[in-house]
């Protein structure tokens, strides 16, 4: 299983030194849309240049524009990036065609998907990677609920899974073997964001 870590909310100072301090435990580090949306691709430019060897996933949560915006991230440094999978299917085949052309990947995020037929839809477009994910503002309603896993299920992909994962909850999601457990709020906010980011990775 890999840990992804989800930079939300924060100054790129703060980014960095938090990615610094969890570096041990994570797979992944992910910069995330709002970070990106306050410092463009130069944060992006930056982590690569800062961490050569971690895999750098943007956030872009594109839904259109997907050849522009996925070449932005990648140009940048990105190794993944994320489009919304309501998305028109020519924006995901456009994002899917240039992580080919340019050897990236694209992560499909399910946000708001409950229709298992779009899930098939996008087996059929040849989409390797998706997230399960519950937003930010659905979390007051509660966190990440292993039902969810039922969307997905006899298919086959990569499975990310995020929103509101700690401590508490990650073993139970963990039994269900996604391929990447992504945790943000619960690392970035912790007293001690090492300590909590090896205590997830060690579960
Ligand atoms: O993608 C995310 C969310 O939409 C905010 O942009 C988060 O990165 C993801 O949910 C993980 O963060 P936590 O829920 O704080 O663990």
């Amino acid at each position: 299983m890999n840990l992804q870590l989800a930079l939300d909310r924060l100054t790129k100072e703060d980014c960095i030194r938090i990615a610094k301090e969890t570096e041990k435990s994570i797979d992944i580090i992910e910069i995330g849309t709002g970070v990106i949306k306050e410092y463009g691709m130069s944060i992006i430019r930056e982590m690569r240049s800062l961490f050569p060897d971690k895999l750098i996933l943007a956030d872009m949560k594109t839904c259109d524009a997907g050849k522009h915006e996925a070449r932005q991230a990648f140009e940048a440094g990105a190794d993944i990036t994320t489009v919304m999978a309501f998305s028109s299917d020519l924006t995901i085949k456009d994002t899917l065609q240039v992580a080919k052309e340019m050897g990236k990947q694209v992560m499909i995020d399910l946000l708001e998907i409950h229709s298992r037929d779009r899930i098939a839809e996008l087996q059929e477009l040849d989409v390797k990677l998706v997230s399960l994910h519950v937003g930010k503002d659905k979390q007051t309603e509660g966190t990440f609920d292993t039902t969810l896993f039922s969307l997905v299920e006899d298919f086959n992909f990569e499975v990310a899974v995020a929103g509101g994962i700690n401590l508490e909850n990650i073993r139970e999601i963990a039994a269900h073997q996604p391929d990447i457990i992504i945790a943000g709020s619960s690392i970035t906010g912790a007293e001690k964001p090492a300590l909590a980011a090896a205590k997830m990775k060690g579960i």
